[in-house]
Parts: C-alpha cells; structure tokens; sequence
C-alpha cells in the first residue's frame, strides 16, 4: 500500500522584496511525499503566526505519516478526532488546510487529473479575478487615480482596495470624507464599467459601518468587505446588511462549514470569502460550498498569501458554478513568489486561465523553496498594522 511518507514545511521570504504585503512577507509551503515518491504541495496561512503554524504542521504530520493518501476525507476525520480545540484553533485549521491541498495534488498527480477532475469537473476554464496588493503607499486621491488607471491598463476589469487610511473602530466626518474622496477618485479613473470592491479589514464598529456603507452606495461598489470587528456579531453585522443595497462580503477568517453556516443562515453575507488556506483545503472548501450553492449566495475566494494557494484556488473556482469574481495578487507580489511556480499565470482581459494539468497544475521550483528558506519572525511594525496594505495608515487631509 502507498502511505504518506514525509510532511516537509518550507517558510520561504526574501524579506528585501516584501512590498505590499507585509503579512504574507514570508510564505508556508508544504510539501507531502509518499512511499512511492509521489509529492504534493499545499500552503498554510502566514500572518504573524509562522512560527506557530510550523509547530501546528508538525503535530499534523504525526497523525498523516504513515496513513493511505487516498483516503483524504478519512484523514480529515481522524484530525478532527484527535485535535480537541480544532474548532477553535486558526493554527490547526490553517496546518490541516496545507496538507488537505498537497493530498489533492498528490492524488490529482496519480490519477493524472487536474483537482478540479476530483472535486465535481470543469465548469469554469477561467476565472474572473481583482486586483489587490496595487495601492502600496497611496494616500491622496491622485494617488488612488493614478494607480488605479495602471491597473485598469494591464487588463484588470476589477480591483479592491481600502480607503480608510489609519481609522478604526470607529472614523470622524473628515475620515469619512477622506475616505469618500479616495473612492470617488477611484471610481472616475475607472469609468463604469470596471468592478471596484471595498475592503474594511474589519475595522469598525456598527455605528460606523452603517454610516460609511451609505456612504459609499453612489460608486456602486460590486461589494462591501468585512464591515464589522471579525467576531461573528450577528446583529451588528445584520444592522449592517439592513442599511445597504451594496452585496455584503465575509468570511476570509472563517475555518469550518460551521462558522460559515451561522453566517449564512442568517442572511448576514451575500458574497462568502472562504479562504482555502484555513477553511480546511480542498475538502472544507468543498463542503461550504455545497452551503452556499443551497442558500444561493456567492463565492468570491479569498486569496491573499502565495503561489500554491492561487494554484489551489483556481483549482477549486474551476468546478464551482457561483464564483463572483476571485481575489489576486499575483501580478502585485515580488517576483520570487511567481518564480516559486515558474511563473505559471498571465492575466488575460481580466482573467486567469486554470492549468489543466495533472493535481494543482503547476510545477514547483523546489531549488527556490532551498534558496528563499526563512527562519524567525516576520517584520512587525509599530503603527501600520500587519494587515493593511504598505504605506497607506495614513491620512491626507489635516
Ligand atoms: O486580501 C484580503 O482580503 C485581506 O483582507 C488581506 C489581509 O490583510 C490578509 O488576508 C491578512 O492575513
Ligand atoms: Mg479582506
């Protein structure tokens, strides 16, 4: 019988290029080989927490070494036995996720199909993705403009961008304004017909929220992301919902069908943002979207830290007949994040093509993984926090 033989986790940065990004800086790849040299590869979330999910990768690997490749949807259960707190526990569900993607690669690699073949078949050969990661240091309206407009000529029909500067919990009427005037800029460089998305980061409060969901009605947004704190606070986040026509997005945070239920069943999201990195790879991804398909909601993947996630993503966007629209910053990263892939995608006219080759589809560049190996911590920085986008914890107009 072929077992599962070695669970190898390789952090890999070149710290000197991190531009937009700083919390994917340094990217976890794992990588799975069997007892008959079969390997596949996955990828866990980074976000301050790379030395802890290593550690959640090795207690993983104890439970996988030695058991059927095959038996993917077996192996998720037995963890979900064993590890008491997995419902709780980012970590677990993010290092679970990284071996769940390099297990459908594998096995994608032995039946000599894409993953998309084993999930439900081909439905979308390309995917409509937007643009994240472009606004690195823009503060003023110009700035946005300027920007946006390169964005719009290298193809994009579509881009996501965060224009509430240093605000949160809650933002005061110049903020507001500030913020409005960036998305106005936005919107006019781009003309009507180009999609352009919200992101709140989960910043803010509901009194708040409410006020700048109005607020931003007039540029028809295609959706409004993270309004709220991320703490699953139904009733504010319904208040929310209930003062906008704008779609409401969620859901990059959420590690289970479980937590997605709760949003879903409430009528809280229109558009869910599983992450496949921590909703537990290709067969918790798999699961909420079965939800999402019976509740009639859709699918915008979140898709923020490397190249075996867009690989992987794109895999699982291929057989999903209620994708909006997929995250990308892919032509935003330093360029040793395409190399790891050997640089697989091109954008054409706003779209990524899905490999058709055997597991994930694309060849990794494993010399690289070598030469990039990263130990320690990743940069922190005292104002900006980790998760905005480089340079923008700013404001402009006192
Ligand atoms: O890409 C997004 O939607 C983000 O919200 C980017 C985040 O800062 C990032 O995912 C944090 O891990
Ligand atoms: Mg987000």
């Amino acid at each position: 019988m072929v077992t599962i033989k070695d669970v190898e986790v390789y952090p890999v940065s070149d710290l000197a290029t991190a531009k937009a990004s700083p919390w994917a800086s340094v990217s976890i790849i794992v990588k799975v080989t069997t007892s008959d040299g079969q390997v596949g590869y996955g990828e866990a979330v980074p976000t301050l927490r790379v030395n802890q999910v290593i550690k959640a990768i090795e207690e993983v690997r104890r439970l996988v070494i030695g058991k059927d490749p095959f038996r993917v949807s077996y192996i998720f259960r037995e963890w979900y036995k064993h590890d008491f707190y997995i419902s709780r526990s980012f970590e677990s569900a993010t290092a679970y996720s990284s071996v769940d993607i390099a297990l459908h690669d594998i096995l994608g690699k032995y039946y000599g199909a894409p993953v998309y073949q084993l999930i439900g078949g081909l439905i979308n050969d390309k995917v409509k993705v937007y643009a994240n990661g472009w606004y690195s240091d823009c503060v003023t309206p110009e700035d946005f403009a300027k920007r946006a407009k390169e964005v719009v000529s290298m193809g994009f029909k579509a881009m996501k961008f965060d224009p509430f500067g240093p605000y949160f919990d809650s933002m005061d009427k110049a903020g507001l304004e500030e913020a409005v005037e960036r998305v106005r800029a936005v919107r006019e460089a781009v003309g009507k017909d180009v999609d352009i998305l919200i992101e709140v980061h989960g910043r803010f409060n509901v009194n708040t929220a409410v006020q700048m969901v109005r607020a931003m009605e007039p540029f028809e947004p295609l959706f409004i992301e993270e309004p709220i704190h991320p703490d699953l606070n139904m009733e504010g986040l319904s208040k929310v919902k209930n003062a906008t026509g704008v779609r409401i997005a969620t859901g990059e945070r959420i590690i289970s069908i479980e937590e997605a239920l709760q949003l879903i069943e409430r009528g809280l999201v229109d558009v869910l943002q599983p992450d496949i990195t921590n909703a537990l790879g290709f067969t918790g991804m798999s699961r909420i979207r079965a939800l999402t398909e019976a509740y009639g909601i859709e699918l915008a993947p979140h898709n923020a830290f490397g190249p075996i996630q867009h690989a992987a993503t794109l895999q699982f966007d291929a057989s999903s007949f209620n994708i909006l629209i997929q995250e990308s910053f892919y032509e935003f990263w330093p360029q040793w994040k395409r190399d790891i892939i050997g640089d697989a995608f091109k954008l054409n006219e706003g779209y990524h093509t899905v490999p058709s080759k055997p597991g994930l589809g694309v060849t990794v560049n494993e010399r690289l993984l070598d030469e990039l190996r990263f130990t320690g911590m990743e940069p922190f920085h005292e104002e900006e926090p980790v998760w905005v986008i480089k340079g923008t914890w700013r404001r402009y107009g006192s």
